[in-house]
């Protein structure tokens, strides 16, 4: 095993844990948040929506099937849910510094080296994972020795505009249009899309897209506090305002809510797995979903012309939300998955469905 330098995760509470470094030998700052998911890391890595966060898996053993090459389909890279790494750091437990898997390309050092994050093992992620749990979400930081950083709070920020395309951008050429607001948006929503025989057209988060030939508009997943996104809540406004199809994912979700004026709040410690049971309104009907997310909309704040789509079975929090009449719905789940479970894409079919009808 190569040598491997000394660092440490250090809590907001005080909390430290010494560790070993690997991936890239800086120093950095973020919001500590757990997973539970058992697979995907590379996918995970490239979640936008992890932007300003330090990753804790809970799952022991991390980097054994390596990376995935980076080509590109579509214009999309094949395997990335994005262009790039997001995460601030990523702590585990059991480094595999040996990998094997049939598109393995690089391992996950390498990689985490290649866009500058952190990473640090040999930390006893049950131990950390139950005060995240029990105090909820921390900022937290990896230090290097000679190298201190101060703390800071992602969630203070607009990550979306970070995490956002900055130029409108075409895929596909389907003979159904979709307006696609990219708040940080997961490639797989994009596949979804495409597959389905859309023409994409994605927009930058604040994009007035009212000029638009379109037939359907989708809100993306993205990071951060849902409330510091209000431009792209008044172009939501809008859209609601009129008849055209509208679906949202994660954030879109929180912003579709927020558009129809309820509210949104943090949650203790968030919604990060492939594991999430969520029921169907009026039905016993289960779904096993995929989610990462520390925000959630208040469900008794919806306007009277909107109900809740679906509850988390664990905790009862809002999973999802839909019009009474018009066809415009969202989930706080990610049906699209990568990494997790596929059983809700046809949601996808829902909105594009709905989008023929007309
Ligand atoms: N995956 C997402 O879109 C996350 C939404 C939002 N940033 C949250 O944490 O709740």
């Amino acid at each position: 095993m190569l040598k491997a330098k000394q660092a440490k995760l250090i809590l907001e509470n005080g909390t430290v844990f010494t560790g070993k470094s690997f991936g890239s030998e800086k120093s950095t700052a973020g919001e500590v948040v757990f997973y539970t998911a058992m697979t995907g890391y590379p996918e995970s890595l490239t979640d936008p929506s992890y932007t300003g966060q330090i990753l804790v898996s809970t799952y022991p053993m991390i980097g054994n099937y390596g990376v995935p090459h980076g080509h590109k389909e579509n214009g999309i890279h094949k395997y990335y849910e994005s262009n790039k790494l997001h995460i601030s750091g990523l702590v585990i437990s059991d480094y595999s510094f040996e990998f094997s898997h049939w598109n393995a390309e690089k391992s996950l050092s390498d990689w985490l080296k290649e866009y500058n994050v952190p990473g640090i093992f040999d930390i006893d992620t049950r131990a950390l994972t139950k005060i995240l749990r029990d105090k909820g979400s921390m900022l937290g930081k990896i230090e290097f020795e000679g190298e201190e950083t101060d703390f800071y709070d992602p969630n203070k920020e607009n990550l979306v505009a970070r995490a956002s395309c900055t130029e409108r951008e075409v895929y596909g050429d389907g003979e159904k249009r979709v307006v696609l607001i990219d708040c940080g948006v997961k490639n797989n929503i994009i596949r979804c899309l495409l597959k389905r025989g859309t023409t994409v057209i994605r927009v930058p988060w604040n994009y007035d897209f009212s000029n638009e030939d379109y037939d359907g508009v989708f809100i993306s997943n993205g990071p951060g506090d849902p409330a510091m996104c209000e431009e792209t809540v008044q172009n939501v406004k809008k859209a609601i305002g009129g008849e055209k199809p509208v679906m949202g994912i994660c954030l879109g979700n929180q912003l579709l809510a927020r558009a129809a004026g309820a509210d949104t709040y943090k949650l203790k410690f968030g919604h990060r797995s492939h594991n999430q049971p969520v029921i169907l309104q009026g039905t016993d009907r289960c779904f096993i979903t995929s989610q990462n997310h520390g925000f959630a909309v208040a469900t008794e704040t919806l306007p009277n012309d909107w109900e809740p789509l679906f509850t988390n079975a664990n905790d009862n929090t809002n999973e999802g939300i839909k019009h009474k009449t018009k066809p415009f719905f969202s989930t706080q789940f990610h049906p699209e998955a990568s990494s997790g479970p596929t059983d809700t894409e046809f949601l996808f079919d829902d909105f594009i469905d709905s989008i023929k009808k007309d």
